[in-house]
């Protein structure tokens, strides 16, 4: 890019020079065609000079001598014919004359180069006024221009003629011939454009040629004007610059005044020789602007060159940076390729296999000291001595494969084993793409590594998975796994016998929780627990914990299984412990635990608990609870007159009638101890306490058991106390226990077989 910008300065540079050498050139040339222009009209006017001068050198002469004379012709007879032929003669000799005239001091025309003009007045002329008001005879009358008679402009010379006085007498004139300046003028206009005048002294111009603009009449005396800067000047002749009017085109003119030597001149004639500056030059200019063009075409031509030249200097560079990078990096990918088949742990390589059986490796990384234990260069023309390392049992089939994938040009994949010098047996497992060249041979791209070590492992893993399945399989606990669908993936043997589903039969855990849980409501309870237990899981490690399910096998029964497990990403594996008959045991001690042994009713255990638990539903629901004691009368004596045997059926026929006499669901009969009863009512008033005891006391005396030894009655009679309370804080169901008993103590104190009513109603306010 530095190149390119200096490159650029220096065309500028160059283009700068060359422009400010033709500038220079063409100033020069200007100089030159102004220098050589001035001295053209310089030239020309002292042409034009040149050529009046003596004109007015010779008129003057014919008019000097025609002053002498005519003083004398007048005076004589016949003069004046004389005269004029004289005139003619005059005009005959004078080409720059249109006519000679001699005028009296009237301004009559006396005689005449022309008949035609003889007798004619011109004593109003300027000129004649100008000559009769005093004008010294020496000197030669320059009119101003003034149109003539015939047209056209007319300038006249003259000298006066005075009498022997010495007053004015008369004047001689000649008129300019305009055909003969014409001419003049004419021969010195060496260009279309150059213009050429003769001026009178005063600035009227008498005569213009060349210039549409500048026309005879007109009046050049303008303050500014060139004419008036030549008269300025004082110089008899001028060259100058400038517009020949205020605000005009700007004209170079050389001026010269008629001034023949030794002759005096009322006033000058000025001739001038003049060419617009514009047109002189035109030429110039022209030249300059072609110049200008093919310069600035030049530059352009070279500017687009240059540019077109570095465009493709540019593009050159461009394309070898970039093919320098692409190579660049291409070397850094063939290092790292390098690089990386150096340490990879296995070998990456290019068999080929020719056309006639015989193969090689083009290539081989150095892994391939390691794999077949030979160098890479060792292998390149011949792939021998690596073949012959591997097992003769794999051999045979890994050529079949390499064949078939040549033919096939599959891809060639296998495991095989090779045997190296110093280390044994090992396994390799590798992969190759092939490739047809021209020749017919093939060319396999591939890589091969050492998996003995993972062999080893995955040999191990499956002795494990082995072990593993084997115990789970033989568990004394239902094990299955459920994969991420949903299917049961593994299911052991006491899982087939717990719930009926073999092996062999596909299930999904979708028709597990239809068939395992048929009742739709205890399946959503299930579920529940089962999406907590996954929730947990989920946040302790994957365990699943354990809870009690109630299970309907495919046998139509229903089970009682523990069941936990552990979560595994989104496969799951849960265990079954089947408590059904542990269960079944457990309830059994449970019910032995609160049932009388005698007489197959509640104990005193469950009565303690069924009175906590009846009092504090009856505190929260504000409602009565009844206790009512039984005993029966006399039972020592009982015992002592039939024996403990009849005792306990006694006391075994008592319980069955208090049992049978209470008809609510939460009514409770136990036995109390020996032969005492209680019975627990909740929510029941001391009104309907009071009926349920005496009802149940008549019971047991219907029953008619003959008690001979018992003075109150002959057969087994109760003694009831009977309490009643609306529990609160208060009291207590001690309290309420303690009152029945006191109750039971004075009803047997009254005598007994009977129930005590005394203080209930008291106690229950
Ligand atoms: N056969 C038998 N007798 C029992 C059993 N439990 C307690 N007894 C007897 O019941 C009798 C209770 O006697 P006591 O407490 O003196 O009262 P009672 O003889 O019934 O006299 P009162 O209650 O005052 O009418 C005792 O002799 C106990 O041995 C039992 O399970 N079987």
């Amino acid at each position: 890019m530095q190149r390119f910008r200096r490159e650029w300065w220096w065309l500028g540079l160059g283009a700068l020079l060359v422009g400010a050498m033709l500038a220079l050139g063409l100033w020069h040339e200007r100089q030159q065609t102004e220098a050589r222009e001035r001295q053209h009209l310089a030239q020309q006017a002292r042409m034009l000079h040149d050529n009046l001068v003596p004109q007015l050198g010779a008129i003057n002469h014919v008019l000097a001598s025609l002053q002498a004379d005519v003083p004398r012709w007048r005076q004589r007879p016949g003069g004046m014919a004389e005269l004029n032929q004289r005139l003619q003669l005059f005009f005959a000799a004078l080409p720059g004359v249109r006519s000679l005239n001699v005028l009296d001091g009237q301004g009559r025309v006396l005689a005449s180069s022309h008949d035609e003009a003889l007798g004619q007045d011109f004593g109003r002329r300027d000129y004649f006024q100008m000559a009769r008001t005093g004008m010294a005879p020496e000197t030669l009358l320059v009119s101003r221009p003034f149109q003539g008679a015939l047209g056209g402009w007319v300038l006249v010379l003259g000298r006066t003629l005075t009498a022997a006085d010495g007053s004015f007498d008369g004047l001689l004139t000649a008129s300019l011939n305009p055909e003969y300046l014409h001419v003049v003028l004419q021969s010195v206009r060496y260009a279309s454009d150059l213009f050429t005048s003769l001026t009178h002294g005063d600035g009227q111009r008498l005569m213009a040629l060349g210039d549409a603009n500048e026309r005879a009449g007109d009046n050049l005396a303008m303050p500014g004007s060139l004419f008036m800067q030549h008269l300025q000047s004082q110089r008899s002749d001028n060259l100058l610059r400038g517009p020949l009017r205020p605000g005009g085109a700007d004209y170079l003119v050389a001026m010269r005044n008629l001034q023949p030597p030794g002759l005096h001149m009322g006033k000058p004639l000025v001739v001038g020789v003049g060419r617009a500056t514009q047109a002189m030059w035109a030429q110039w200019r022209q030249r300059a602007r072609f110049l200008a063009l093919v310069y600035l075409l030049s530059c352009a031509a070279l500017a687009g060159g240059l540019a077109a030249l570095q465009r493709r200097q540019w593009r050159l560079w461009h394309t070898q940076e970039l093919l320098e990078r692409q190579q660049a990096l291409q070397r850094q990918q063939e290092d790292m390729l390098r690089r990386l088949a150096d340490n990879l742990p296995g070998l990456l390589y290019q068999y080929q296999l020719e056309p006639d059986g015989r193969s090689h490796f083009p290539y081989a990384s150095p892994g391939v000291t390691d794999v077949f234990g030979h160098p890479p260069e060792s292998l390149r023309a011949d792939a021998g001595p690596a073949l012959a390392r591997i097992h003769p049992a794999d051999r045979v089939a890994g050529e079949a494969a390499m064949q078939e994938s040549a033919r096939t040009l599959g891809v060639w994949q296998g495991e095989y084993r090779v045997t190296l010098p110093g280390r044994g047996e090992r396994w390799l497992s590798g992969q190759a793409r092939p490739q047809r060249l021209r020749s017919g041979a093939v060319l396999w791209h591939g890589y091969v590594h050492d998996i003995t070590e993972a062999k080893r492992q995955a040999m191990e893993l499956q002795e494990k998975e082995r072990l593993l399945r084997h115990l789970m399989e033989q568990m004394p606990i239902g094990l299955c796994i459920v994969d991420e669908s949903g299917h049961f993936s593994f299911r052991n043997q006491r899982f087939a016998e717990y719930f009926g589903y073999p092996a062999s039969e596909p299930l999904t855990l979708q028709r597990w929780w239809q068939e395992v849980y048929p009742d739709a409501d205890y399946r959503a309870r299930v579920l529940a627990l089962w999406n907590e237990a996954m929730d947990h899981a989920d946040a302790h490690d994957g365990t699943l914990p354990g809870h009690e399910y109630r299970v309907t096998t495919r046998y139509g029964t229903q089970r009682i299984m523990a069941i936990g497990g552990i979560a595994m990403g989104g496969r799951f594996m849960a265990s079954f412990i089947d408590l059904t008959e542990q269960k079944a045991h457990s309830d059994l001690l449970r019910h032995l635990a609160f049932v009388d042994g005698v007489t197959g009713i509640a104990n005193r255990r469950r009565f303690d608990e069924a009175l906590q638990r009846e009092w504090r539903d009856c505190l929260r629901k504000g409602k009565p609870l009844a206790l009512l004691m039984f005993d029966i009368d006399h039972f020592k004596a009982y015992n002592d007159f039939y024996g403990h045997q009849r005792g306990d059926g006694c006391i075994k026929a008592v319980a069955a009638v208090l049992r049978a006499g209470l008809g609510r669901p939460h009514d409770l009969a136990a036995r109390y101890g020996g032969e005492e009863f209680v019975c627990l009512l909740p929510d029941c008033g001391p009104q309907d306490a009071r009926a349920k005891a005496q009802e149940l006391c008549q019971a047991v005396r219907s029953l008619g058991l003959a008690h001979s030894a018992s003075p109150v009655a002959p057969v087994v009679t109760l003694s009831a106390g009977v309490a009643c309370l609306v529990p609160d804080e208060r009291n207590s169901p001690e309290a309420l226990l303690a009152l029945a008993d006191a109750n039971l103590y004075r009803a047997k104190s009254a005598g007994r077989d009977r129930v005590d009513q005394g203080v209930e109603t008291l106690q229950l306010q």
